[in-house]
């Protein structure tokens, strides 16, 4: 059990989790508060928290933003009308604090408010520092935090850093910014969030791997024949267009989530679900990743932008028209990469990741397309209907897994025709599964890192991604486009076609 500082010592494991977590006594301090993230996204899931009884009455927010705002204001804000009803503890609880964030008055501002509500609230000075601004502003937070001293952890206490994704620009800049929150925090006070980890489906690939038998054989070159990662959006960029310039759909998806998802489907089996067994693991499987390099990154890589699109009745915007997005901009809202994996278990598996916004359907899944058979006593005229064998795991919508194999069509012949054994999570459990963000929150007040990413991940993942954002940016030629509610560039499916496969386009 944790302790009253939240401290739950090193051997954290995946499977630790009792439904009977509760945070302990602590403040969180969220930067950015304004933002479209804590009020989509941070809030929420601190109000579900405090639903589930899993918040005590020892607990408070605070925002702090640019923005000014008092502390009714930024309730409103961020809750609406429904205000602090769905979680009474908290009244009196949640307050606000406007300055700019290079600004030590800030700090000391926050400072006093912290010991207030440690007094008021018996928080007992407990602090999640969240970080919830665009990157460029997490230095100087970072230092704000440490000239105020409110970055020490003591015995009886603790003061944590999350740290919202991406983790710097590149890999320089990721390791420049480590370099700043190591000045200031130890990398045990350090929670660089992925919110990806939080979902249950992502967990759910290491039990679907880890905690069954059935798979582990055929999980290799052997049997595999390619695998498709596909993180797809319908949304456009919304009002984070300025955000998203400088992000881009390989900085935004690419580096992060779809990378942890693809490490934990590829990597070897951990010797335990401890933190530090699963994040080695997840390291030297992108240590493996091979990459080409110059010109021929364009073998490999394809990027796209949507232009407007849809259909008479809901015509989308394109990129370009976007608020916030310069009209001649060259940010990529699509992508999509081969990456080989040079170890024993992969070698010679091709794997294939696109992510996209404003593309048909909303679906995220890893799916495995098995060998064909080596021979098939059947003639080929009655297998029309045969797909290759497949394990779709559905992250979301529609959580679950199908497994796609050939079925005897019923009748006097023996046609084969594709048939799938589908798996719910929806209707297999009545338990509620939380959102990301609020299992992640509640990891950080515990103190469970085991969800969280460590530098050494980041580093590949920018290694991996770098020098295709390079060759990208010295590229003068035109930037592929797709229509809105279109699946990509066609130079997407040249990339996949090379190869002899297709993407799969799956539309909920
Ligand atoms: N929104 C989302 O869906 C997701 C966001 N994230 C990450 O979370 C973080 C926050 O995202 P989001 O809330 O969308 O971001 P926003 O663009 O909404 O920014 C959050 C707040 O930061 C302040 N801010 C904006 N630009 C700057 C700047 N250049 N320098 C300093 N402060 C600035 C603004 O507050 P003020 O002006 O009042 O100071 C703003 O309200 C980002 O790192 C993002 O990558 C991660 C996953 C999903
Ligand atoms: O991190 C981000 O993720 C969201 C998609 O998250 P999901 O949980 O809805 O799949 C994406 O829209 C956003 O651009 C990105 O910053």
């Amino acid at each position: 059990m944790p302790s009253e500082n939240g401290t739950i010592g090193e051997h954290v494991t995946i499977p630790q989790e009792s439904d009977d977590r509760q945070a302990p006594p602590a403040t969180v301090v969220i930067f950015g508060a304004s933002g479209d993230l804590t009020r989509r996204k941070l809030i929420p899931a601190i109000e579900s928290l405090a639903r589930h009884n899993r918040l005590t009455e020892r607990f408070a927010v605070v925002g702090v933003a640019r923005t000014p705002m008092d502390d009714d204001q930024f309730i409103h804000a961020v809750l609406g009308d429904r205000g602090l009803s769905g979680m009474p503890q908290l009244a009196g609880a949640v307050r606000y604090i406007s300055g700019g964030y290079d600004d030590p008055e800030t700090y000391k501002r926050l400072a006093t408010v912290l010991d207030e509500l440690d007094h008021q609230r018996g928080t007992a000075g407990n602090r999640i520092f969240y970080l919830s601004t665009p990157a460029e502003a997490f230095p100087l937070v970072i230092n704000g935090l440490a000239g105020a001293g409110l970055h020490q952890s003591r015995e009886d206490s603790f003061a944590r850093l999350v740290i919202e994704k991406p983790y710097g620009h590149n890999e320089a800049s990721a390791k420049q910014l480590d370099a700043t929150v190591h000045a200031a925090f130890d990398e045990s006070q350090v929670f660089r969030i992925d919110h990806y980890l939080g979902k249950d489906t992502v967990q759910n690939v290491l039990a679907l791997r880890f905690a069954n038998a059935i798979f582990q054989p055929i999980w290799d070159r052997t049997w595999v024949d390619h695998v498709q990662i596909t993180v797809a959006e319908t949304l456009g960029v919304g009002t984070r267009g300025s955000f998203y310039e400088h992000a881009g759909a390989m900085r935004d998806i690419v580096q992060n989530h779809v990378l942890q998802v693809l490490a934990l489907a590829l990597m070897e089996p951990p010797a335990s679900f401890s933190a530090e067994a699963v994040r080695n693991e997840k390291v030297k499987l992108l240590q493996a990743i091979r990459l080409p390099s110059g010109r021929a990154i364009d073998d490999i890589a394809v990027r796209g932008q949507y232009t407007r699109g849809g259909s008479r009745s809901e015509l989308m915007a394109g990129y370009r028209e976007e608020p916030g997005v310069d009209p001649l901009s060259r940010t990529e809202t699509y992508a999509a990469l081969r990456l080989d994996v040079d170890n024993w278990r992969w070698a010679g598996v091709p794997f294939y990741v696109r992510t996209g916004k404003r593309l048909p359907s909303r679906v995220t899944e890893v799916a495995l397309q098995f060998q064909r058979p080596p021979h098939l006593p059947i003639p080929n005229r009655q297998l029309t209907e045969l797909q290759p064998d497949a394990l779709i795991l559905r992250i979301q919508p529609d959580e679950g897994i199908a497994l796609r194999f050939g079925a005897k069509v019923p009748g006097h012949s023996f046609r084969v025709r594709s048939a799938s054994m589908d798996f719910s999570y929806d209707k297999t459990f009545r338990e509620e599964s939380p959102e990301a963000y609020e299992r992640l929150l509640l990891d950080a007040l515990i103190g469970d890192t085991t969800l969280f990413i460590r530098s050494d991940e980041v580093e590949q993942c920018w290694r991996i991604v770098d020098p295709i954002l390079e060759r990208w940016a010295e590229d003068t030629g035109p930037i592929p486009t797709y229509e809105a509610a279109s699946w990509g560039p066609t130079e997407a499916n040249r990339l996949i076609e090379r190869s002899g496969r297709a993407w799969r386009n799956t539309v909920a």
